[in-house]
C-alpha cells in the first residue's frame, strides 16, 4: 500500500534493500576509498596515481583520452585489482560511483593546448561541468588542478591568491587561462548552490620524470636538447621568470589539499624564481657544459614573471616544496636519458 506522504519522505518499502555484492563484504573491498583521477595518464596524474596506489585502502580509477597522456605512464598498475583505466573524454558525461575526484584532464603544455583551442576550452568548461555533475550525483569531493596562468601576465609579484589577474580574454593562450578561470567559477558556483565539497589548487610550473620528451615546455625542452647536444632554445627576451616545482612535491601538496578542510584556491609551487637564461645556464652546467645557448622568437602573451606566494599552503596545509631545482634536474635527466637511449658520457 502507498504511504500517506505525497512527497515520498515517509515512504516505507515492503521490499528489503538489495543485498550488496558478496565481494563488497570481503575485507579487501570494505574499507576502500574509490578515487577518480581524470587525466591520470598524463605527467602529474600518473605520479599522483603512483602515490595513491601506495595506500592499500585506495581504489584508483583513471579516465583519459590519451591526447597528451599515455598508457605507458601507468603500465605498472595495469591489471592491478585496485586499479582501473578507462578511455574516456571528459567532455562527455561519465556515470560511475566514486568518493573523490582529482580533476586534472586538460593538455598543459602551451604547444598542445594551443593546437586545438576549441577543444581545450571545451575540456575546461564542459569537462569540469561534467565532473561537477558527477560529484553532485554521488556526493564526491572534487579537486580541480587550476593554474598560475589564471594570474595572466601578473602585475602583482609574487602572486598570492587574492590577486585577480591580468589576463587577455581573446589571445592565443585564452583557451587555457580563461578556460581554467571559468572552471574555477563553476567549482565555486556548484559549491555555493549545491553544497559540493570542492578543492582548487593553482599549480605553478611543475617538472620531473615522465614529461613528454617533445612536450615543448621549457624544462623538458632544455634537458632533451642538452642530452642530444642540440642548442638550448631560450625564447626572447630570456629575462622572463618562472618558478619550478618538482613533481613529487606537487603530488604531496595535491593530496594534502584534498584531505584538508580548505576549499582553496591555494597556490602550489616552488617560490625559487629563475629567468629562462638562468635555467639554461643551470641545465648547461649540470648536464652538458659543451652545449650552446641560443635566443629564439617567443610566442604572444608569454607572461613576463611568475612566482608563487605560498604562505597559504604553508599555513593551511603545512606544505612547502623540499626539492631544489638543482637537485630535481639531475633526477629528470636520468629518466630522459633512459627514454632517449643516450647514456651519460
Ligand atoms: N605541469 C604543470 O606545470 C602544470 C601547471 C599548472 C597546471 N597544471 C594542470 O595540471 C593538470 C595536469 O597537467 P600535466 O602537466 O600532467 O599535463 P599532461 O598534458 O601531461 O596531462 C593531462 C592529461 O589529461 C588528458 N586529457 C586532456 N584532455 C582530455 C579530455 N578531454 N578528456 C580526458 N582526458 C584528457 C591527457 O591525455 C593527459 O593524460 C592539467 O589540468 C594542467 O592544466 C599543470
Ligand atoms: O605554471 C603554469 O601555470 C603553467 O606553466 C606552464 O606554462 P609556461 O610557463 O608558459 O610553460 P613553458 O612552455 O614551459 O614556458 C616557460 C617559459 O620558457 C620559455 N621557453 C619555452 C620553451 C623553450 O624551448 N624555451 C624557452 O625559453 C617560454 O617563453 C616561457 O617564458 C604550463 O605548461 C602550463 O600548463 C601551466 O599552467
Amino acid at each position: 500500500m502507498a504511504s500517506e506522504a505525497s512527497n515520498g519522505d515517509n515512504h516505507v518499502s515492503s521490499k528489503p534493500p538489495p543485498e550488496p555484492s558478496p565481494l563488497r563484504k570481503a575485507k579487501f573491498f570494505q574499507a576502500n576509498m574509490r578515487i577518480l583521477i581524470t587525466g591520470g595518464a598524463g605527467f602529474i596524474g600518473s605520479h599522483l596515481v603512483d602515490r595513491l596506489m601506495q595506500n592499500e585502502k585506495n581504489e584508483v580509477i583513471v579516465v583519459d583520452n590519451y591526447f597528451t597522456g599515455s598508457k605507458d605512464n601507468l603500465r605498472q598498475w595495469i591489471g592491478h585489482p585496485r586499479f582501473e583505466l578507462i578511455r574516456h573524454d571528459v567532455t562527455e558525461p561519465l556515470l560511475i560511483e566514486v568518493d573523490q575526484i582529482y580533476h586534472l584532464a586538460c593538455p598543459a603544455s602551451p604547444i598542445f593546448y594551443k593546437y586545438n583551442p576549441v577543444k581545450t576550452i571545451k575540456t575546461n568548461v564542459i569537462g569540469t561541468l561534467n565532473m561537477l555533475g558527477l560529484a553532485k550525483r554521488v556526493g564526491a569531493r572534487i579537486l580541480l588542478t587550476s593554474t598560475s596562468e589564471v594570474y595572466g601576465d601578473p602585475l602583482m609579484h609574487p602572486q598570492d591568491e587574492t590577486y585577480w589577474g591580468n589576463v587577455n580574454p581573446i589571445g592565443v593562450r585564452s583557451c587555457y587561462d580563461e578556460g581554467k578561470r571559468v572552471a574555477e567559477t563553476l567549482m565555486f558556483d556548484y559549491h555555493r548552490q549545491h553544497g559540493i565539497e570542492i578543492r582548487i589548487a593553482r599549480i605553478f610550473n611543475t617538472y620531473g620524470p615522465r614529461m613528454n620528451i617533445d612536450d615543448g615546455r621549457v624544462v623538458s625542452n632544455f634537458i632533451a636538447q642538452a642530452i642530444r647536444d642540440e642548442p638550448l632554445t631560450v625564447q626572447l627576451p630570456g629575462t622572463q621568470t618562472r618558478s619550478f616545482c618538482y613533481v613529487s612535491d606537487m603530488v604531496d601538496g595535491l593530496i594534502r589539499l584534498m584531505e584538508g578542510d580548505n576549499t582553496g584556491p591555494i597556490n602550489l609551487g616552488n617560490p625559487g624564481e629563475f629567468t629562462m637564461l638562468e635555467l639554461a645556464e643551470n641545465v648547461k652546467e649540470l648536464i652538458n657544459p659543451e652545449v650552446e645557448i641560443v635566443k629564439v622568437e617567443n610566442t604572444p602573451d608569454d607572461p613576463r614573471q611568475r612566482k608563487p606566494d605560498i604562505t597559504k599552503a604553508k599555513e593551511l596545509l603545512g606544505w612547502e616544496p623540499t626539492i631544489k631545482l638543482r637537485d630535481g634536474l639531475p633526477l629528470m635527466e636520468d629518466d630522459f636519458r633512459k627514454r632517449l637511449g643516450i647514456p651519460r658520457k
